[in-house]
């Protein structure tokens, strides 16, 4: 299999959550082309699930691959570049996918004593296929339920060649967040008849930045990102509507709870205030990612003795993964892989180094051929 050559296909065509139908295909077909006799192919939605029969198996092991894309508009000038404007595959999934085929190849030429269930799941970005695929598995295919789950994410900042993880939480509790205001707006030269949301969303957004510095214990930590601010339509009209798009991050469901009771008192005292409606949409939630003590420290082990391969212990980041929605009912673990882009995760000049793909699957395979 030319894992490059696949990537570069995939990087091509971006698709976001649920919509990923071209990736399906493509991945089906790629699937399909390699010898049969040792696979069961499964779909769910814009997934696929396809388990590898080991020799002798005592359990089984799933690899988990996220596999949508984003709605950036790519600027890395690559002759692969996305052909699904305003699209890109920011955030690797192309390399995900790639490796995961690479390790499904892997396994079928060289198997392995346990049976090995790879996921290739839609909706990681949003608005969450774990937790709906998770229930599937368990509900409609508890045969293809996994024992043991493990999943890898790029990372820009490393250097290709090494892999960081920890036990436990290594990324956060996440909540989307959009708030929309509707109050009068009006004409530009008469803002005491209107109660302009351009102002009161700003005022909102300024005040929101308040509670992570007085409302969150400043032992704790959590994350409030405003990504999006719009208001208005035209530069003489005063503004009716405004909508904050942004994220927010903790590290438990404890101070999840506490943003979420302070974001929603603010905005009752922007309504009051500007005399306006204010409704908030949490959108997806994801549970944080716990990695399993045990298997994270096996996996550290094992990277620590493979040449080639440099083990870092990782502190826990501010990222989101719906991967946590497997963690919380199989033991599993996740790692960062290093890819050494000079733009990070979800920027529109992402170019991960496509050398991962010449030992992550052989890499993987042996950690498998071990657990
Ligand atoms: C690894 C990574 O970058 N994950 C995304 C997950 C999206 C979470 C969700 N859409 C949200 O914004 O809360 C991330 O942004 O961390």
């Amino acid at each position: 299999m030319d894992l490059i050559t696949i990537r570069r296909e995939l990087h091509m065509i971006p698709e976001i959550g649920f919509q990923e139908f071209k990736t399906q295909q493509y991945l089906l077909e790629k699937i399909r082309s390699l010898p049969q006799d040792r696979l069961e192919i499964a779909q769910w939605k814009t997934g696929v699930a396809v388990k590898v029969i080991g020799q002798n198996a005592t359990k089984l092991i799933a690899w988990r691959t996220d596999i949508d894309g984003l709605p950036i508009a790519e600027n890395t000038g690559l002759p692969y570049s996305s052909a699904h404007e305003g699209f890109m595959h920011a955030c690797g999934h192309d390399i995900h996918m790639a490796n995961a085929l690479g390790l499904l190849d892997r396994l079928i030429k060289n198997p392995i004593q346990q049976d090995v269930l790879i996921i290739f799941q839609p909706a990681e970005e949003r608005p969450g296929g774990a937790l709906p695929f998770r229930e599937w598995l368990k509900t409609e295919r508890p045969d293809l339920w996994p024992d043991e789950i493990y999943a890898m994410h790029i990372a820009p900042d490393l250097p290709v060649g090494t892999v960081a993880t920890k036990p436990g939480l290594l990324f956060a509790n996440t909540s989307e967040l959009f708030i929309d205001l509707h109050g009068k707006g009006g004409h530009a030269a008469f803002p005491h008849l209107t109660e302009d949301m351009a102002v009161a969303g700003a005022s909102l957004l300024m005040q929101l930045q308040t509670i992570v510095s007085r409302n969150i214990n400043p032992m704790d930590s959590a994350v409030l990102t405003v990504g999006k601010f719009t208001a208005g339509t035209v530069q003489n009209v005063i503004a009716e509507h405004a909508r904050l798009e942004g994220t927010i991050r903790t590290l438990n469901n404890e101070s999840m709870l506490k943003m979420k009771q302070r974001i929603e008192a603010i905005c009752k005292a922007v309504e009051t205030g500007a005399n306006c409606r204010v409704s908030i949409d949490y959108g997806a939630s994801y549970r944080e990612v716990e990695n399993d003590a045990e298997l994270a420290e096996m996996f550290l082990d094992f990277a620590e003795e493979t040449d080639g391969i440099t083990a870092v212990r990782a502190d826990a980041a501010m990222t989101g993964e719906d991967f946590g929605y497997f963690t919380e009912q199989i033991s599993g673990m996740m790692f960062w892989a290093g890819v050494a882009s000079e733009f990070g995760l979800h920027h529109a000049k992402l170019d991960p180094d496509e050398k991962i793909l010449e030992f992550m699957p052989d890499f993987i395979h042996r950690f498998f051929s071990e657990v």
